[in-house]
């Protein structure tokens, strides 16, 4: 039998080789702000095993029976209160920062970026970055705190695309970064810019995590520590700022619980309440653990953050923004990223 290139599949043909690809990625958001859109995101995000960690035989029926058909209308409302013209938010902002990291990398480099759950899929734009030669990949998750359902099913998917590959890329994945003295200094510039310029001096600054199950914890997942050394690294860096009467405080808290299991606590909706019953009138909220804004704090915290806040008597509240593209989010992700690179470019 001659040997034919062009018999072969196509993952097999030969490819244009030595490049070098970043693919950045993150968690992944409904198509569109409808019921129908938000069911297939959902559908997809909560049968993943990394994220709910009950056996498939209860957990389908629950999922397919009671969730499916009451959560996706609920969400949609909630979605589409931040969609944007130019579609959901983390999907904008994240394609965002993977264009300003292809310009700061330079022609040597590709970057690409994807989504964990839906569109553009990891399987995919790793395909492409092949197709385009690149044989050394860098994945890119972008969760400052390791979880194994974030960080961890990531580099699943990717594992997943290599399973078939006879002709597999080199691949290195960006470690978690929640202590990195480069991602601890991104946000205390970019936090105290934005304290500068409220109109009101907060008493509190509160940083809230999205939650995880508390049985996580317990099983080893290190997230809940990840979450409480960036609480206190952020802390120690912005010593010195001041409330209106006294040092700035902060407080840590979880958000998004989901279902009847225990999760991590303070819960961020009951810390609110509390902080408003004490007293405390002005309270600035901030989510260190997203990297781009999305409905987790754009609808979560800068909505129903301020609602419950101002129903027990807190007077001023606001939500700051993620890094998202700004110049101290991009400066950390370009060191990181470069860090990552190294011997490779
Ligand atoms: C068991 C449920 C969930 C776990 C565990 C969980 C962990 C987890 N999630 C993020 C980041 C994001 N989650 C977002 C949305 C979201 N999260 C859950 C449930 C769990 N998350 C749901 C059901 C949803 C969808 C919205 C809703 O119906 O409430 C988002 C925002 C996505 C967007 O489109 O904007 C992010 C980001 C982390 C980091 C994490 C564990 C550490
Ligand atoms: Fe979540
Ligand atoms: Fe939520």
């Amino acid at each position: 039998m001659t040997w034919q290139s062009s018999n072969l599949p196509s993952d097999h043909q030969p490819v244009k080789c030595g490049q070098v690809g970043v693919l950045i990625v993150n968690l992944g958001t409904p198509e569109a702000p409808t019921p129908s859109a938000v069911k297939t995101y959902l559908k997809e995000f909560l049968s993943d095993r990394r994220v709910v960690e009950i056996p498939p035989i209860a957990w389908q029926p629950i999922l397919r029976g009671i969730i499916l058909n009451t959560r996706p209308k609920k969400s949609a409302h909630a979605y589409s209160q931040i969609w944007s013209e130019e579609g959901s938010p983390l999907a904008v902002i994240t394609k965002k920062q993977a264009e300003g990291m292809q310009q700061r990398l330079g022609e040597g480099v590709q970057v690409e970026w994807a989504m964990r759950y839906g569109k553009p899929a990891i399987a995919d734009q790793l395909q492409k970055l092949m197709d385009d030669g690149c044989d050394r990949i860098l994945l890119a998750p972008l969760y400052p705190q390791y979880s194994g359902a974030t960080t961890a099913t990531a580099v699943d998917k990717v594992a997943d695309k290599l399973r078939d590959m006879r002709w597999q890329p080199a691949l290195r994945t960006m470690p978690p970064y929640y202590d990195d003295p480069a991602y601890i200094d991104a946000l205390s510039k970019d936090l105290n810019a934005q304290l500068d310029s409220l109109d009101f001096q907060p008493e509190v600054l509160l940083l809230s995590f999205h939650g995880m199950p508390q049985r996580t914890l317990e099983l080893g997942d290190p997230y809940h520590c990840h979450c409480r050394k960036t609480a206190r690294l952020l802390e120690a860096k912005m010593a010195g700022r001041n409330g209106p009467d006294g040092p700035l405080r902060f407080e840590t808290s979880f958000q998004s619980r989901f279902g009847p299991a225990q999760w991590l606590e303070p819960a961020t909706d009951d810390t609110l309440e509390r902080l408003a019953t004490e007293g405390v009138k002005n309270v600035a909220i901030a989510a260190p653990g997203f990297s781009a804004d999305c409905l987790e704090t754009l609808e979560e915290l800068a909505i129903q953050g301020k609602e419950q806040f101002c129903e027990e008597g807190g007077e001023n509240f606001a939500a700051l923004s993620c890094l998202n593209t700004s110049t101290p989010g991009m400066d950390m992700l370009e060191q990181l990223i470069r860090r990552e690179l190294s011997g490779w470019t």
